[in-house]
């Protein structure tokens, strides 16, 4: 699959496969095309060229709307979109219809559900509050809630970790963590520019750069200081944190 707009190829004959139940992490830098590859995914944009299937889906053959609904988005550009004056509760509801407010009528009982996955997501604390006045945290909280109300079969966790401080980002990233462990749990795409940010959920890494799929694999084939060495153009050396995660340094 390839987009172009105008003079410019984005993204490049991208050739990946994700199996069921495959969670993946993607690595690019700035202007890779990341976002611009999600979007693809998820339905908003449609490929100049090659063929995508999406949840079983092919492009052309399946209604987009319908198969949007299927797939949870999460990303602060999001947020931007949303009423902050609307309380969490109906924030996370609202995924359920797929929309940004609430314009459907909704029974108690989908009401309580929003409030437990909430819970469940650590955010109890938080119901009965008006968005606008949560921390950065606390709203990709809600995010992640919201994204999983519509009970996804694929959830998309664009850079979510983005304006968090080190103890909310850790907190959002066990979230992550519980979810891949849930029995009928999404499949995840992780977008980051950290690899420490790589809970062991992610075994599988795809990077990109300007807009191709520079290799794809199992992490540990991937997190490399060589290969990381060559996608970046630049000397990385790898350090391990506990037993399973990575950071990355330039050396
Ligand atoms: N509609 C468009 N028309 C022209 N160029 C675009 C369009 N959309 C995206 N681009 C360009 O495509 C490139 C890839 O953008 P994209 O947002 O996908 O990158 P990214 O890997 O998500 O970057 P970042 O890590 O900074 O979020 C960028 O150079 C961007 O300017």
């Amino acid at each position: 699959m390839s987009l172009q707009r105008g003079q410019r190829q984005i993204l490049k004959h991208i050739d990946w496969t994700i199996q069921p139940r495959e969670n993946w992490a993607i690595l690019g830098l700035n202007g890779a095309g990341k976002t611009t590859m999600l979007k693809i995914i998820h339905g908003d944009l449609w490929p100049s060229e090659g063929q995508m299937e999406v949840l079983g889906g092919i492009f052309g053959h399946t209604s987009i709307p319908e198969l949007t609904k299927r797939i949870g988005w999460v990303s602060t550009a999001l947020q931007d979109w949303l009423h902050p004056g609307d309380l969490v509760e109906k924030i996370v509801l609202s995924g359920k219809f797929a929309s940004i407010g609430i314009y459907e009528q909704f029974t108690k009982a989908e009401l309580e559900r929003a409030k437990e996955i909430l819970s469940e997501m650590g955010g109890a604390k938080l119901i009965g509050k008006s968005y606008r006045v949560l921390s950065q945290g606390e709203r990709q909280l809600v995010m992640i809630a919201r994204a999983m109300m519509a009970e996804p079969e694929l959830l998309i966790l664009d850079e979510p970790c983005n304006g968090l401080d080190l103890f909310a980002r850790e907190a959002l990233l066990q979230r992550v963590a519980k979810i891949a462990t849930m029995p009928k749990s999404p499949a995840l795409l992780f977008v980051s520019h950290y690899t420490e940010e790589l809970m062991p959920c992610f075994q599988n890494v795809l990077l990109l750069k300007d807009g191709t799929v520079f290799q794809q694999g199992k992490r540990d084939d991937i997190l490399t200081d060589d290969t990381l060495s060559h996608f970046y153009a630049a000397p990385i050396q790898t350090a391990r944190i506990g037993t399973d995660r990575l950071a990355v340094y330039p050396r």
